[in-house]
């Protein structure tokens, strides 16, 4: 889909995909424009997973649509990074061995970048990737995702495994290579004061179903902190109020976790899988 002569990193219609009787995304319709840094967040079992897979191509829809850098998902293999929530690696290859295979699998490979980081995260090239803790097993497929120079970096609880210091250093590095590139990265979490540090656009899920998406100074500037809310004001929940409201209530700036958190029990209250 073009908008403004601009290809979006991500459009979804109606995307939908059931496990049986279960729905783990319902209906949803999603732009995200490119060059963006995009937190997806929602509770355990919001379809995180579900949508960042179906942009993957590595399940399909069970109706509705998504399309990648504007054609189907995983036809543009090279242009997109992902990082599965699991950080998979090949347990019995060396870290030196995994970037080689880099090397080896992508056109746009960015070696220098690739030993830079490795040594940076202190990786010992020889060691086999099965001996690499948690965390580093994380950094180094970040790493090779990174380093695929993708337009596109899907990333999949990306922090979740890694210490305070090196969760700061990885985002920091993500936003240079993003800006740098021009590229768009959409990264689920938890943690909102992480997506509040580096991201731009903001998807909300919730019970399968997107709650709130768009960009996040839009998304702030749209929404008050109301201590009473008069009648007739849009209550999204508890202080939180969509649109204006008028003078003389106390209204004030809502935070982006104030904001996210609202929008969280209102799409979990309503059970709207
Ligand atoms: N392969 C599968 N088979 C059956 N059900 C599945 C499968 N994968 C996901 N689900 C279900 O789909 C729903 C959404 O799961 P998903 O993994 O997308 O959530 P999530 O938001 O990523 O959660 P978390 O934050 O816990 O990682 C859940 O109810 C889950 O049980």
């Amino acid at each position: 889909m073009v908008d403004s002569g601009t290809t979006a990193a991500l459009v979804t219609e109606g995307l939908t995909r059931r496990y049986g009787r279960r729905v783990a995304l319902a209906d949803c319709s999603l732009r995200i424009p490119p060059g963006r840094v995009v937190g997806l967040v929602g509770p355990n079992g919001a379809g995180k997973s579900t949508l960042l897979q179906l942009a993957c191509g590595l399940i399909a829809p069970t109706s509705g649509s998504v399309r990648v850098l504007g054609a189907r998902p995983g036809t543009r293999l090279a242009r997109v990074g992902f990082v599965a929530q699991d950080t998979p690696v090949y347990a019995t290859l060396s870290v030196a061995d995994h970037l080689r295979l880099g090397a080896r699998l992508n056109p746009a490979w960015d070696a220098a970048f690739a030993a830079r980081r490795v040594a940076a995260l202190g990786l010992d090239p020889r060691q086999r990737a099965g001996r690499l803790s948690g965390g580093q097993r994380a950094q180094l497929a970040l790493t090779l995702a990174a380093a695929k120079r993708p337009e596109l970096l899907i990333l999949d609880e990306p922090v979740a495994a890694l210490d305070p210091l090196a969760r700061e250093g990885f985002l920091r590095t993500l936003i240079e290579s993003v800006t740098e590139l021009g590229a768009t990265a959409v990264l689920s979490s938890h943690l909102l004061s992480d997506v509040e540090r580096v991201c731009d656009h903001l998807v909300v899920l919730a019970g399968g179903r997107v709650q709130l998406a768009g960009d996040v100074t839009a998304l702030l500037d749209a929404h008050h902190r109301v201590p009473s809310p008069p009648a007739g004001a849009d209550v999204v929940h508890g202080a939180v109020v969509r649109g204006p409201v008028p003078a003389g209530t106390g209204a004030g700036p809502v935070r982006l976790e104030e904001l996210v958190l609202a929008y969280l029990h209102r799409g979990t209250e309503r059970g709207t899988r």
